[in-house]
C-alpha cells in the first residue's frame, strides 16, 4: 500500500517490516501509526553522514523566538533551517495519515512519538544535503532528552545546543499575539497552557542534559531580536565557516 506524504516523495508502508530505503530512487517514507505501533523503514543515511555538516539544536519554550532567530541565522550563515514543528504541520496540512494522528496530539499540547519526528527530520536533512546544505538548524528539537539521544545515536552528535530562555508570561503574551494571525490551531490559551506544561516537564530537562555535556549556550530571549541575534552570532562564528 502506498500513501502520499507532505514531503514530495512516495512511501511504501506495508507490510510493516524494516525495509531499506534508497534516497536515489525517490522512495522515502517510513513511518506510520497502526494500532498504536509505529513502523519504520530504514533510511539510508550514508550521504548525510558523509557530508559531515554541523548540526545545531535550537531549543526554547513555545514562542521564545526560535523561528525568528533561525530566520536571521539562515540569512547570515546560509544554514538549512528545519523546524520539526513545521515538518509535522506540513503532514497535518497535507492530511496524511501521520498528520491526522499528529494533529490530535499537537492540539492537546503533547509530543508526537519521537520516531515520527526523527524520521521526518532525517528525510528533510537528506534532501538538503542533495541541494548542497552547509549545516543544519534543527528548530524545536529535541523536545525531550530521549529525542536528542536518539538523534545523536542514529545521525550524528550536535555541535551546539542554543537555548532561548523566557518567562511564562512573555511566552503567553507572544503566542497570543502571534495567534491573531498565525492560523495555528495551537496558538490559543488552553493549548498554550498545555504546551507550557509539556515544555517544563519534558523539554526543560534537555537544557540540563546538554549543559552537563558542555554543549549548551543559554541566551535570554527577553531582549530585542537584534540583541539576541548578536549573541547567537558570537556562538555560531566558532562553528560555522563563512
Ligand atoms: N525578541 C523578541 N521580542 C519580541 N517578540 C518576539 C521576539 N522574538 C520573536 N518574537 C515574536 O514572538 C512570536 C513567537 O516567535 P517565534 O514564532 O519565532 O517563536 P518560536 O519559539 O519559534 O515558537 P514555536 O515554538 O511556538 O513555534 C512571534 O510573533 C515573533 O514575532
Ligand atoms: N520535536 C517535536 C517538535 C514538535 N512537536 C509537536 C508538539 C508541538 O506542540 C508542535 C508544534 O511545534 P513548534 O512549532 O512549537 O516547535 O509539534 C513534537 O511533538 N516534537
Amino acid at each position: 500500500m502506498q500513501r502520499k506524504l507532505a514531503t514530495n516523495c512516495s512511501i511504501s508502508f506495508w507490510p510493516p517490516t524494516r525495509k531499506k530505503i534508497s534516497n536515489d530512487i525517490q522512495i522515502k517514507k517510513i513511518i506510520f501509526f497502526a494500532n498504536n505501533t509505529i513502523n519504520r523503514v530504514k533510511i539510508d543515511l550514508a550521504p548525510l553522514k558523509a557530508a559531515k555538516l554541523p548540526v545545531f539544536f535550537i531549543v526554547g519554550g513555545p514562542g521564545s523566538g526560535k523561528g525568528t532567530q533561525c530566520d536571521q541565522i539562515v540569512k547570515k550563515y546560509g544554514l538549512t533551517h528545519l523546524s520539526s514543528g513545521d515538518l509535522l504541520r506540513a503532514e497535518v496540512q497535507a492530511k496524511t495519515k501521520i498528520g491526522t494522528e499528529c494533529k490530535a496530539i499537537m492540539d492537546k499540547g503533547g509530543l508526537v512519538p519521537l520516531e515520527v519526528v526523527l524520521d521526518l527530520v532525517k528525510i528533510a536533512m537528506l534532501e538538503a544535503v542533495k541541494k548542497g546544505s552547509k549545516g543544519f538548524l534543527i528548530d524545536g528539537y529535541p523536545r525531550e532528552v530521549k529525542q536528542g539521544d536518539q538523534f545523536e545515536a542514529e545521525i550524528q552528535p550536535a555541535a551546539l545546543v542554543i537555548y532561548f530562555e523566557a518567562s511564562n508570561e512573555t511566552l503567553v503574551k507572544r503566542l497570543l499575539e502571534r495567534g491573531k494571525s498565525s492560523g495555528r490551531s495551537d496558538d490559543n490559551i488552553d493549548t498554550i497552557k498545555l504546551r507550557l506544561d509539556t515544555f517544563f516537564n519534558s523539554t526543560r530537562p534537555v537544557v540540563d542534559h546538554y549543559s552537563k555535556k558542555n554543549k549548551l549556550v543559554k541566551l535570554s530571549a527577553e531582549r530585542s531580536v537584534d540583541a539576541i541575534f548578536a549573541d547567537v552570532c558570537v556562538q555560531l562564528d566558532k562553528h560555522v565557516k563563512k
